[in-house]
């Protein structure tokens, strides 16, 4: 299985379980690896046959401009699920990272790997 990399993927959303969080947004870090077959795109060199990095970041921006919640979890779970769908990703890794959460931490956050792998393993 070949992967689409999308890594340090920046963006602005409200998320947190403390009253504080409702009313700011604040800013989470992505790494997305999306699993496909890049040698059908390679061989015609052609974007259409690929998953394209630049409009699942768009897609990923707008879902955390849209979306509300209080878990980095939910976050995670409804993002991967929203992206399987639209772009018909057999298997996915997404790490969500809340920069600053705890002050001694670098990151906080969690990753997820959802669906099958092309080819089994
Ligand atoms: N496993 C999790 N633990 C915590 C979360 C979370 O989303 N998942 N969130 C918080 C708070 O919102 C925190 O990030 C505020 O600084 C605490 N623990």
């Amino acid at each position: 299985m070949d992967l689409v990399l999308i890594e340090a993927l920046e963006v602005d959303t409200v998320i947190g379980v403390y009253d504080w969080e409702r009313s700011i947004t604040q800013t989470l870090r992505l790494d997305l690896a999306l699993g496909t077959d890049i040698r059908p795109a390679a061989a015609d060199d052609d974007i259409g046959l690929t998953l394209n990095y630049a409009a699942i970041s768009e897609r990923v921006n707008a879902f955390a401009k849209e979306h509300d919640v209080a878990l980095v979890e939910t976050f995670a779970e409804r993002l991967a699920e929203t992206l399987r769908d639209e772009f018909a990703i057999p298997w996915l890794r997404l790490t969500v990272r809340k920069p600053g959460a705890v002050p001694a931490a670098a990151a906080v956050g969690v990753c997820i790997e959802r669906g099958q792998r092309p080819g089994g393993a």
